[in-house]
């Protein structure tokens, strides 16, 4: 039976259920969260996206193929050129100055989370590398769509977080999702049931780190 991206989620369902409806999530919908919290995640995620911009170089030095070499080049693009621009713009508004961002320590859950990318992308293959970053961008897409799912979540001017919403809700972001999920599925129709298991382990891991991301937020760990 060919696998698909649908079974990485349902070999770790509790943990992707979990992640997407944190209560991080819920509260910066029905807009209760404390600005305090998350300030502290928008700290956290600027590093966040620098360790993740390294992890998409890495996917360029993993690409076998010249498509996937250009693939994994859009992607470092994308982070570096665009949204860690945006990404800086968006904490000045939330009263974060880029001063503050660059001399800023790393959480310890951001430091967990971006090291088990990057470990696990120089110890596998790109496959490997893709399945440890899917939750990021497969996550951040489903959370929105289950947010305007809800009643409960407040939309415009009322809700302070509205534009992370409409961020992750835009069509530009839920194409890029729908690509990445895309080339997973080609790939993982061909693997093992061993290679599987091994893939689903990765799925799962990054799961649990991003749980620990929005908890971090949540308590303004560090
Ligand atoms: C903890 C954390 N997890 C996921 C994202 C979302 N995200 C970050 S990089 C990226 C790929 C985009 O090109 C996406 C979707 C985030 N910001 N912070």
């Amino acid at each position: 039976m060919p696998y698909q991206f649908e079974d990485l989620k349902n070999s770790c369902h509790a943990e992707w259920h979990a992640y997407i409806q944190h209560s991080f999530v819920q509260q910066l919908a029905d807009a209760s969260l404390a600005p305090e919290a998350f300030q502290h995640y928008l700290k956290q995620d600027y590093l966040f996206l620098i360790q993740f911009a390294r992890a998409y170089g890495l996917a360029v030095y993993k690409s076998p193929t010249l498509s996937d070499l250009k693939q994994a080049k859009e992607g470092l693009k994308a982070i570096v050129d665009i949204e860690l621009d945006l990404h800086i713009r968006y904490c000045e508004e939330w009263g974060i100055s880029e001063q503050e961002l660059a001399n800023l320590p790393e959480a310890r859950a951001t430091l967990a989370y971006t090291r088990y990318v990057l470990d696990t992308g120089n110890r596998g293959d790109l496959l490997d590398l893709h399945v440890a970053l899917s939750p990021c961008m497969v996550g951040y897409g489903e959370i929105a769509t289950w947010l305007n799912s809800r009643a409960e979540t407040l939309r415009g001017g009322s809700n302070p977080y509205d534009a992370w919403i409409a961020m992750y809700e835009s069509a530009e972001f839920q194409d890029a999702m729908q690509s990445e999920i895309r080339w997973l599925n080609e790939r993982l129709a061909d693997v093992s049931s061993a290679r599987f298991d091994q893939l689903s382990r990765i799925f799962s891991d990054a799961t649990r780190l991003e749980i620990d991301f929005w908890q971090m937020g949540l308590t303004q760990s560090d």
